[in-house]
Protein backbone atom coordinates (compact mmCIF):
# COMPACT_ATOMS: atom_id res chain seq x y z
CA UNK A 1 0.00 0.00 0.00
CA UNK A 2 1.37 3.47 -0.97
CA UNK A 3 1.01 6.71 -0.91
CA UNK A 4 0.34 8.61 -4.30
CA UNK A 5 1.39 11.99 -5.44
CA UNK A 6 1.13 13.76 -8.98
CA UNK A 7 3.54 16.42 -9.13
CA UNK A 8 3.13 19.14 -11.56
CA UNK A 9 1.37 16.41 -13.66
CA UNK A 10 -0.25 17.08 -17.19
CA UNK A 11 -1.07 15.02 -20.28
CA UNK A 12 -1.89 15.60 -23.97
CA UNK A 13 -2.64 13.25 -26.27
CA UNK A 14 -1.05 15.50 -29.14
CA UNK A 15 2.66 15.48 -29.55
CA UNK A 16 2.92 18.92 -29.77
CA UNK A 17 0.17 20.64 -28.03
CA UNK A 18 -0.29 24.49 -28.63
CA UNK A 19 -2.48 25.58 -25.49
CA UNK A 20 -4.67 24.43 -22.99
CA UNK A 21 -7.10 22.93 -25.07
CA UNK A 22 -5.08 19.93 -26.35
CA UNK A 23 -4.24 18.56 -22.73
CA UNK A 24 -6.26 15.88 -20.81
CA UNK A 25 -4.94 16.09 -17.87
CA UNK A 26 -3.42 20.28 -17.22
CA UNK A 27 -0.90 20.65 -14.57
CA UNK A 28 -1.98 19.25 -11.49
CA UNK A 29 -0.93 18.74 -8.00
CA UNK A 30 -2.51 15.56 -5.60
CA UNK A 31 -1.76 13.54 -3.60
CA UNK A 32 -3.68 10.28 -2.49
CA UNK A 33 -2.48 9.04 0.74
CA UNK A 34 -2.00 5.81 2.26
CA UNK A 35 -4.65 3.67 2.95
CA UNK A 36 -7.44 6.24 2.16
CA UNK A 37 -10.70 5.40 -0.20
CA UNK A 38 -11.08 8.36 -2.95
CA UNK A 39 -13.17 8.40 -5.84
CA UNK A 40 -12.44 10.25 -8.88
CA UNK A 41 -16.25 11.82 -9.99
CA UNK A 42 -16.39 13.35 -13.36
CA UNK A 43 -17.88 13.84 -16.71
CA UNK A 44 -17.43 12.15 -19.62
CA UNK A 45 -13.78 13.14 -21.27
CA UNK A 46 -12.67 15.21 -18.02
CA UNK A 47 -9.54 13.05 -18.06
CA UNK A 48 -10.48 10.70 -15.31
CA UNK A 49 -9.57 7.48 -17.57
CA UNK A 50 -6.40 9.31 -18.58
CA UNK A 51 -5.61 9.84 -14.50
CA UNK A 52 -5.83 6.25 -13.69
CA UNK A 53 -3.62 5.04 -16.57
CA UNK A 54 -0.89 7.50 -15.81
CA UNK A 55 -0.98 6.15 -12.21
CA UNK A 56 -1.00 2.25 -13.24
CA UNK A 57 1.88 2.69 -15.86
CA UNK A 58 -0.58 1.89 -18.75
CA UNK A 59 0.26 5.56 -19.76
CA UNK A 60 3.30 7.57 -20.28
CA UNK A 61 2.54 11.52 -18.64
CA UNK A 62 4.03 14.20 -21.16
CA UNK A 63 4.55 16.56 -18.24
CA UNK A 64 5.70 15.69 -14.08
CA UNK A 65 5.90 13.25 -11.95
CA UNK A 66 4.21 10.13 -10.26
CA UNK A 67 6.04 9.10 -6.48
CA UNK A 68 4.54 6.22 -4.76
CA UNK A 69 5.60 7.13 -1.00
CA UNK A 70 8.09 9.51 -2.37
CA UNK A 71 10.08 6.87 -5.01
CA UNK A 72 9.14 8.67 -8.91
CA UNK A 73 7.83 5.54 -11.00
CA UNK A 74 7.33 7.35 -13.80
CA UNK A 75 10.38 4.67 -15.82
CA UNK A 76 8.40 1.76 -13.92
CA UNK A 77 6.19 -0.30 -15.86
CA UNK A 78 2.41 -1.38 -14.47
CA UNK A 79 3.68 -4.43 -12.96
CA UNK A 80 6.60 -2.83 -11.72
CA UNK A 81 4.24 -0.40 -9.96
CA UNK A 82 2.27 -2.95 -8.29
CA UNK A 83 -0.65 -1.79 -9.35
CA UNK A 84 -4.36 -3.57 -9.51
CA UNK A 85 -6.57 -2.29 -11.87
CA UNK A 86 -10.52 -3.19 -12.00
CA UNK A 87 -11.81 -1.85 -15.25
CA UNK A 88 -15.36 -1.64 -16.30
CA UNK A 89 -15.77 -4.80 -17.80
CA UNK A 90 -14.43 -8.14 -16.48
CA UNK A 91 -10.93 -8.91 -17.37
CA UNK A 92 -10.97 -12.82 -17.04
CA UNK A 93 -10.22 -15.87 -18.19
CA UNK A 94 -12.93 -17.42 -19.75
CA UNK A 95 -11.76 -21.13 -19.96
CA UNK A 96 -10.28 -21.31 -15.88
CA UNK A 97 -12.41 -21.98 -12.82
CA UNK A 98 -13.20 -19.22 -10.70
CA UNK A 99 -10.39 -20.72 -8.30
CA UNK A 100 -7.60 -21.01 -10.74
CA UNK A 101 -8.88 -16.74 -11.56
CA UNK A 102 -8.23 -15.60 -8.39
CA UNK A 103 -5.08 -17.36 -7.91
CA UNK A 104 -3.58 -16.31 -10.76
CA UNK A 105 -2.21 -13.14 -9.51
CA UNK A 106 -0.63 -15.38 -7.35
CA UNK A 107 0.82 -17.76 -8.81
CA UNK A 108 3.18 -15.16 -10.75
CA UNK A 109 3.99 -13.68 -8.36
CA UNK A 110 5.30 -17.14 -7.07
CA UNK A 111 3.14 -16.73 -3.52
CA UNK A 112 3.48 -20.96 -2.01
CA UNK A 113 0.39 -23.25 -2.98
CA UNK A 114 -1.06 -23.31 0.65
CA UNK A 115 -1.32 -19.59 1.12
CA UNK A 116 -2.68 -19.08 -2.49
CA UNK A 117 -5.63 -21.69 -1.26
CA UNK A 118 -6.09 -19.14 2.13
CA UNK A 119 -6.35 -16.53 0.54
CA UNK A 120 -8.27 -17.12 -2.47
CA UNK A 121 -11.31 -18.41 -0.13
CA UNK A 122 -10.56 -15.42 2.53
CA UNK A 123 -11.38 -12.85 -0.69
CA UNK A 124 -14.17 -15.52 -2.35
CA UNK A 125 -16.05 -15.64 0.94
CA UNK A 126 -15.80 -11.51 1.30
CA UNK A 127 -16.83 -10.93 -2.14
CA UNK A 128 -19.55 -14.01 -1.38
CA UNK A 129 -18.56 -16.47 -4.38
CA UNK A 130 -17.47 -19.08 -2.69
CA UNK A 131 -20.30 -21.51 -4.15
CA UNK A 132 -18.80 -20.25 -7.44
CA UNK A 133 -14.68 -21.30 -7.44
CA UNK A 134 -14.91 -24.36 -9.29
CA UNK A 135 -17.51 -23.37 -11.82
CA UNK A 136 -15.40 -22.24 -15.27
CA UNK A 137 -15.69 -18.37 -15.50
CA UNK A 138 -17.64 -18.76 -19.02
CA UNK A 139 -20.92 -19.83 -16.87
CA UNK A 140 -21.05 -16.91 -14.28
CA UNK A 141 -23.13 -14.20 -14.63
CA UNK A 142 -22.39 -10.47 -15.69
CA UNK A 143 -21.73 -9.19 -11.97
CA UNK A 144 -19.87 -12.88 -11.27
CA UNK A 145 -17.24 -11.98 -13.29
CA UNK A 146 -17.15 -8.47 -12.17
CA UNK A 147 -16.37 -9.81 -8.66
CA UNK A 148 -13.75 -12.24 -10.03
CA UNK A 149 -12.47 -9.19 -11.76
CA UNK A 150 -12.32 -7.39 -8.30
CA UNK A 151 -11.60 -10.64 -6.68
CA UNK A 152 -8.13 -10.69 -9.00
CA UNK A 153 -7.46 -7.00 -7.91
CA UNK A 154 -8.08 -7.75 -4.00
CA UNK A 155 -6.26 -11.30 -3.68
CA UNK A 156 -2.54 -9.55 -3.68
CA UNK A 157 -1.73 -8.50 -0.01
CA UNK A 158 1.37 -6.51 -1.35
CA UNK A 159 -0.42 -4.21 -3.95
CA UNK A 160 0.15 -0.84 -4.23
CA UNK A 161 -3.10 0.51 -4.39
CA UNK A 162 -6.30 -0.46 -6.22
CA UNK A 163 -7.81 1.54 -9.05
CA UNK A 164 -11.54 0.97 -9.95
CA UNK A 165 -12.91 2.42 -13.17
CA UNK A 166 -16.35 2.77 -13.07
CA UNK A 167 -16.37 -1.09 -12.40
CA UNK A 168 -20.02 -1.36 -11.66
CA UNK A 169 -21.59 -0.03 -15.16
CA UNK A 170 -22.12 -3.63 -16.11
CA UNK A 171 -23.99 -4.52 -12.79
CA UNK A 172 -27.55 -5.00 -12.22
CA UNK A 173 -28.90 -1.60 -10.66
CA UNK A 174 -30.13 -3.74 -7.59
CA UNK A 175 -26.66 -5.08 -7.52
CA UNK A 176 -24.88 -2.26 -7.51
CA UNK A 177 -25.41 -0.82 -4.25
CA UNK A 178 -24.62 -4.20 -2.37
CA UNK A 179 -21.34 -3.94 -4.37
CA UNK A 180 -20.59 -0.44 -3.30
CA UNK A 181 -21.19 -1.18 0.20
CA UNK A 182 -18.82 -4.88 0.01
CA UNK A 183 -16.29 -2.46 -1.24
CA UNK A 184 -16.20 0.13 1.23
CA UNK A 185 -16.53 -3.31 3.29
CA UNK A 186 -13.75 -4.95 2.09
CA UNK A 187 -12.02 -1.15 2.54
CA UNK A 188 -12.26 -1.40 5.71
CA UNK A 189 -11.06 -4.87 5.86
CA UNK A 190 -7.82 -4.50 4.29
CA UNK A 191 -6.80 -1.04 4.29
CA UNK A 192 -6.03 -0.91 0.77
CA UNK A 193 -5.24 2.49 -1.04
CA UNK A 194 -8.48 2.77 -3.57
CA UNK A 195 -9.18 5.49 -5.87
CA UNK A 196 -12.73 4.50 -7.52
CA UNK A 197 -13.50 6.37 -11.20
CA UNK A 198 -17.25 7.33 -12.00
CA UNK A 199 -19.92 10.26 -12.92
CA UNK A 200 -22.17 9.49 -11.02
CA UNK A 201 -22.13 11.15 -7.31
CA UNK A 202 -24.40 8.85 -5.28
CA UNK A 203 -21.91 6.00 -5.97
CA UNK A 204 -18.88 8.20 -5.14
CA UNK A 205 -20.39 9.29 -2.09
CA UNK A 206 -21.39 5.75 -1.01
CA UNK A 207 -17.29 4.48 -1.41
CA UNK A 208 -15.23 7.58 -0.76
CA UNK A 209 -14.16 9.59 2.68
CA UNK A 210 -12.90 12.03 0.23
CA UNK A 211 -13.55 12.96 -3.36
CA UNK A 212 -11.84 14.49 -6.16
CA UNK A 213 -13.84 16.66 -8.38
CA UNK A 214 -12.31 16.52 -12.16
CA UNK A 215 -13.79 18.98 -14.70
CA UNK A 216 -11.78 20.10 -17.85
CA UNK A 217 -8.50 17.95 -17.06
CA UNK A 218 -8.17 19.59 -13.73
CA UNK A 219 -8.97 18.55 -9.90
CA UNK A 220 -11.34 21.39 -9.04
CA UNK A 221 -12.07 20.15 -5.22
CA UNK A 222 -11.03 17.35 -3.25
CA UNK A 223 -13.25 16.94 -0.26
CA UNK A 224 -15.71 14.74 2.10
CA UNK A 225 -19.02 14.85 0.28
CA UNK A 226 -20.48 17.36 3.09
CA UNK A 227 -17.52 19.64 1.83
CA UNK A 228 -18.49 19.14 -1.71
CA UNK A 229 -22.46 20.05 -1.17
CA UNK A 230 -21.66 22.93 1.69
CA UNK A 231 -18.84 24.64 -0.07
CA UNK A 232 -18.60 24.33 -3.60
CA UNK A 233 -14.70 25.16 -4.70
CA UNK A 234 -16.02 25.68 -8.10
CA UNK A 235 -18.91 26.48 -9.71
CA UNK A 236 -18.86 23.30 -11.54
CA UNK A 237 -18.90 21.67 -8.35
CA UNK A 238 -21.62 23.21 -7.29
CA UNK A 239 -23.68 22.63 -10.42
CA UNK A 240 -22.69 18.59 -10.78
CA UNK A 241 -23.08 17.63 -7.20
CA UNK A 242 -26.98 17.73 -5.73
CA UNK A 243 -30.01 17.43 -7.20
CA UNK A 244 -30.95 20.00 -8.60
CA UNK A 245 -27.55 21.48 -8.52
CA UNK A 246 -26.85 24.97 -7.30
CA UNK A 247 -28.54 28.12 -8.75
CA UNK A 248 -25.85 30.44 -10.25
CA UNK A 249 -26.23 33.97 -11.38
CA UNK A 250 -24.30 36.20 -13.23
CA UNK A 251 -23.62 39.50 -11.15
CA UNK A 252 -22.19 42.88 -11.57
CA UNK A 253 -20.26 44.23 -8.85
CA UNK A 254 -21.71 47.15 -6.57
CA UNK A 255 -20.10 48.91 -3.36
CA UNK A 256 -22.34 46.97 -0.97
CA UNK A 257 -23.21 43.82 -2.77
CA UNK A 258 -23.75 42.60 -6.65
CA UNK A 259 -26.84 43.27 -8.46
CA UNK A 260 -28.71 40.96 -11.44
CA UNK A 261 -31.58 42.28 -13.60
CA UNK A 262 -32.11 45.21 -11.25
CA UNK A 263 -31.97 43.21 -8.13
CA UNK A 264 -29.46 44.15 -5.82
CA UNK A 265 -28.35 41.11 -3.29
CA UNK A 266 -26.40 42.44 -0.29
CA UNK A 267 -22.89 40.65 0.49
CA UNK A 268 -21.18 39.92 3.35
CA UNK A 269 -18.41 42.82 4.21
CA UNK A 270 -15.46 40.65 3.67
CA UNK A 271 -16.50 39.13 0.50
CA UNK A 272 -17.51 43.22 -0.40
CA UNK A 273 -14.07 43.88 0.59
CA UNK A 274 -12.17 41.10 -1.44
CA UNK A 275 -14.96 41.71 -4.55
CA UNK A 276 -13.36 44.85 -5.12
CA UNK A 277 -9.69 43.67 -5.20
CA UNK A 278 -10.41 41.53 -7.76
CA UNK A 279 -10.17 42.42 -11.95
CA UNK A 280 -12.35 40.24 -13.68
CA UNK A 281 -16.00 40.87 -14.49
CA UNK A 282 -16.95 37.02 -14.73
CA UNK A 283 -18.52 37.17 -11.02
CA UNK A 284 -21.27 34.85 -9.86
CA UNK A 285 -23.48 34.01 -6.71
CA UNK A 286 -24.52 30.54 -5.94
CA UNK A 287 -27.18 29.02 -3.64
CA UNK A 288 -28.41 25.51 -3.41
CA UNK A 289 -31.94 24.91 -3.72
CA UNK A 290 -31.64 23.12 -0.34
CA UNK A 291 -30.74 26.81 1.50
CA UNK A 292 -33.21 29.19 -0.12
CA UNK A 293 -35.59 29.73 2.34
CA UNK A 294 -39.57 31.17 1.07
CA UNK A 295 -41.42 33.32 3.38
CA UNK A 296 -44.95 33.90 2.87
CA UNK A 297 -43.99 38.19 4.77
CA UNK A 298 -41.94 40.28 2.58
CA UNK A 299 -38.86 42.12 5.08
CA UNK A 300 -36.06 44.23 4.11
CA UNK A 301 -33.70 40.71 3.50
CA UNK A 302 -36.42 39.30 1.42
CA UNK A 303 -36.57 39.27 -2.75
CA UNK A 304 -39.49 39.34 -4.40
CA UNK A 305 -39.95 36.22 -6.74
CA UNK A 306 -42.93 34.60 -8.73
CA UNK A 307 -43.38 30.69 -8.34
CA UNK A 308 -43.51 29.21 -12.22
CA UNK A 309 -43.81 25.56 -11.14
CA UNK A 310 -44.31 23.21 -8.20
CA UNK A 311 -43.07 19.42 -8.64
CA UNK A 312 -44.05 17.40 -5.93
CA UNK A 313 -41.15 15.07 -5.57
CA UNK A 314 -43.43 12.65 -2.82
CA UNK A 315 -40.49 13.59 0.03
CA UNK A 316 -40.05 17.19 -1.04
CA UNK A 317 -41.11 19.83 -3.23
CA UNK A 318 -38.44 21.78 -5.86
CA UNK A 319 -39.99 25.29 -6.61
CA UNK A 320 -38.96 26.96 -9.43
CA UNK A 321 -39.18 30.64 -8.88
CA UNK A 322 -38.37 33.86 -11.44
CA UNK A 323 -36.18 36.10 -10.07
CA UNK A 324 -34.76 39.42 -11.92
CA UNK A 325 -35.40 37.58 -14.65
CA UNK A 326 -33.81 34.54 -13.42
CA UNK A 327 -35.27 30.90 -13.19
CA UNK A 328 -33.60 29.68 -9.38
CA UNK A 329 -34.72 26.19 -8.19
CA UNK A 330 -35.92 26.01 -4.44
CA UNK A 331 -36.03 22.79 -2.25
CA UNK A 332 -39.38 22.85 0.15
CA UNK A 333 -40.84 20.33 2.35
CA UNK A 334 -43.64 18.20 1.02
CA UNK A 335 -46.60 20.28 2.84
CA UNK A 336 -45.60 23.36 1.17
CA UNK A 337 -48.76 25.06 -0.38
CA UNK A 338 -47.59 27.41 -3.33
CA UNK A 339 -49.96 28.03 -6.18
CA UNK A 340 -48.22 28.69 -9.44
CA UNK A 341 -48.43 32.62 -10.01
CA UNK A 342 -48.09 33.56 -6.94
CA UNK A 343 -45.50 35.93 -5.63
CA UNK A 344 -42.88 34.78 -2.97
CA UNK A 345 -40.48 36.10 -0.88
CA UNK A 346 -37.14 34.84 -1.09
CA UNK A 347 -34.31 34.75 1.70
CA UNK A 348 -30.66 33.96 1.03
CA UNK A 349 -29.30 33.12 4.21
CA UNK A 350 -25.72 34.59 4.56
CA UNK A 351 -23.87 31.77 5.27
CA UNK A 352 -25.35 30.13 2.34
CA UNK A 353 -25.07 32.57 -0.30
CA UNK A 354 -21.01 31.98 -1.87
CA UNK A 355 -19.60 33.89 -4.03
CA UNK A 356 -17.32 33.10 -7.52
CA UNK A 357 -14.74 34.97 -9.78
CA UNK A 358 -13.44 33.15 -12.21
CA UNK A 359 -15.65 30.28 -11.71
CA UNK A 360 -14.00 29.88 -7.92
CA UNK A 361 -15.55 30.59 -4.28
CA UNK A 362 -14.29 33.10 -2.76
CA UNK A 363 -13.25 32.21 0.51
CA UNK A 364 -13.10 34.07 3.70
CA UNK A 365 -9.46 33.35 4.50
CA UNK A 366 -8.14 34.57 1.51
N1 LIG B 1 -6.03 7.58 -26.76
C1 LIG B 1 -6.47 8.82 -26.88
N2 LIG B 1 -6.07 9.60 -27.92
C2 LIG B 1 -6.49 10.88 -28.04
N3 LIG B 1 -7.32 11.49 -27.16
C3 LIG B 1 -7.76 10.77 -26.13
C4 LIG B 1 -7.36 9.40 -25.93
N4 LIG B 1 -7.96 8.95 -24.80
C5 LIG B 1 -8.68 9.98 -24.32
N5 LIG B 1 -8.57 11.08 -25.10
C6 LIG B 1 -9.19 12.39 -24.87
O1 LIG B 1 -8.72 12.88 -23.62
C7 LIG B 1 -9.78 13.50 -22.88
C8 LIG B 1 -9.96 12.81 -21.54
O2 LIG B 1 -10.40 11.47 -21.77
P1 LIG B 1 -10.59 10.39 -20.62
O3 LIG B 1 -10.96 9.10 -21.26
O4 LIG B 1 -9.43 10.42 -19.70
O5 LIG B 1 -11.86 10.99 -19.87
P2 LIG B 1 -12.84 10.29 -18.84
O6 LIG B 1 -13.15 11.33 -17.83
O7 LIG B 1 -12.27 9.01 -18.37
O8 LIG B 1 -14.13 10.01 -19.74
P3 LIG B 1 -15.14 8.77 -19.71
O9 LIG B 1 -15.93 8.93 -18.41
O10 LIG B 1 -15.98 9.01 -20.92
O11 LIG B 1 -14.33 7.53 -19.75
C9 LIG B 1 -11.00 13.44 -23.78
O12 LIG B 1 -11.09 14.66 -24.49
C10 LIG B 1 -10.70 12.30 -24.73
O13 LIG B 1 -11.34 12.49 -25.98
Amino acid sequence: MAEIQLKSLAHSYNAQPTGPDDYAIRQLDHVWERGGAYALLGPSGCGKSTMLNIISGLLEPSEGEVLFDGRRVNELSPRERNIAQVFQFPVIYDSMTVFDNLAFPLKNNKVPGSQIKARVHEIADVLEITDKLYKKAKNLTADEKQKVSMGRGLVREDVSAILFDEPLTVIDPQLKWKLRRKLKQIHEQFDITMVYVTHDQLEASTFADKIAVMYGGQIVQFGTPTELFERPNHTFVGFFIGSPGMNLVAVERRPEGVMFNRVFVPLEPWQNSLLQRVKSDNIKIGIRPEFIEISENPSDETLEARLLDLEDLGTYKIATVELGGESLKVRQSEDYQGEVGDLVHLLFPKQWLMLYVDEFLIKEQQ
